[in-house]
Formats: C-alpha cells, structure tokens, sequence
C-alpha cells in the first residue's frame, strides 16, 4: 500500500463507521416525549441526523409540529436529549461489518486515523470506548469544542491540529455532503460510503471514490494517490 502521500485519516462517525441510527431515535423519541409528542421511526431520524445534536432536535420538534421557538429553547432541549442519550448511548448500536479490521489494517500500514464526528464530544468518547474503538484513533473530535460543525471546515483543521499534521496530508472518510462540502473548503480529498445517512443522491457527494464496504477502502486510498 505505501508509500502514502496522503497518510492521515479523517474518519466520520455516524453512518460511516458505525450505525448509531435507533439508540439516537430512541433518545429523540424519549425527548419528544416529555413533550407529550408522537415517536419517529428510524428512517425519519436518519432523515434529521447529520448536523449535530442542536440540528437534529431543531428538525425533530418542527418535524413534530412546534418549531423551537430561540436559541434557549433549542439548547435546553439539546441538554435533555443527552441525557437521554447518555443513559443508553449502544444498546441498539453496532460497528459496520468489517470496520475493526480495516482500521487495524491501515493503521498497520502506517496510515494515522482521528475521528471528526459532528455527534456531541462527551457521547462521541463514551460511545467509541464502548463499542471497542477508540484505541485506532490518534484523536477523536466531537461537536461541542468549537462552535462550527461539518460542513464548515473548522472542525477537519481542529482535528488535523490536534494531530500536528495538514490539509495536504489528509483524506476524509464519511457517509455525507457535511463530510465532503467540508473536506473540500478545506482541500481535502473524499473517500464516501454508499451506506449512512447521505440525504441527497450519491453524485451530490462529489465524492473523489465511492465505496460500498469498508473492506474496500485500503485500496480506494491507493488508487487516490
Ligand atoms: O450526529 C450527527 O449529527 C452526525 O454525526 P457524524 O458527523 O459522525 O455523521
Ligand atoms: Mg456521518
């Protein structure tokens, strides 16, 4: 596989990594139930995910019929989806077929990984040592540090900082236009899954490769460079 012109990996985590979609609908569902409001289904979540936690209940309550009226509400509605959805953050979640492997493989070719999730930090680090992850990864980023989320570019450089390491030597991994639009202000080539929690249609990715199995991304990241 070596030598790697581009030997820093930005992983996404939802959608690309693992499927987090039902513990994330049963933790929305809980929230709007407080409220007195219907349940979504797994789909319709999946429809709302990809922006964070602030954007996921900003979709859910005017999805539900009674948009958050200001930033307060929002936030204060946020609050209480986390501790819903720290109480049971992997019952329901499991890591794509293949991942574990694929990230020892790469990372035995010399490839340095970080995650740069949008899901809130904390959640982000509790769920990944739950699931068995997070020794891949050099760092793991999630929302909350710094004001922006994917597709603002600033959250891929913070990650990148953290590592020491630059746009030029990075490749994003993910399953959405927030990954790609994102990695592209930055100047970063796409690697996108055909699985997630992609919106639009895969030629609205504009994804530098596509795959449909993590299995395949050793070779997509040659076939890059
Ligand atoms: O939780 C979200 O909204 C999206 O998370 P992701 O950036 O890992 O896809
Ligand atoms: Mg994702």
């Amino acid at each position: 596989m070596p030598p790697l012109s581009r030997s820093v990996l930005l992983f996404d985590l939802d959608g690309t990594l693992i499927n987090s979609i039902p513990d994330m609908r049963a933790a929305v569902n809980a929230t709007l139930a407080d409220d007195g409001l219907p349940a979504f289904t797994d789909e319709q979540v999946s429809r709302m995910v990809g922006r964070g936690a602030r954007v996921l209940m900003q979709r859910a309550y005017t999805a539900a019929g009674v948009p958050l009226a200001d930033d307060q509400a929002v936030q204060t509605v946020v609050d209480r989806f986390l501790v819903h959805y720290d109480r049971s953050p992997v019952a329901m979640t499991h890591v794509y077929d293949g991942v574990p492997e694929t990230l020892a493989q790469l990372k035995q070719a010399g490839y340095r990984m970080a995650v740069c999730t949008n899901k809130p930090h904390s959640a982000t680090l509790q769920i990944m040592n739950l699931l068995g992850l997070s020794d891949h990864f050099e760092v793991i980023w999630g929302a909350g540090q710094i004001p922006q989320v994917k597709p603002d570019p600033a959250p891929l450089l913070a990650t990148l900082d953290q590592l020491g390491a630059d746009a030029r030597q990075a490749v994003m991994i993910g399953d959405s236009q927030n990954d790609t639009d994102a990695a592209r202000a930055a100047g970063i080539p796409t690697v996108c899954v055909t699985f997630g929690y992609r919106h639009g249609t895969l030629e609205d990715l504009r994804a530098d490769s596509l795959i449909d199995h993590i299995s395949e991304l050793p070779a997509a990241l040659s076939a890059l460079s």
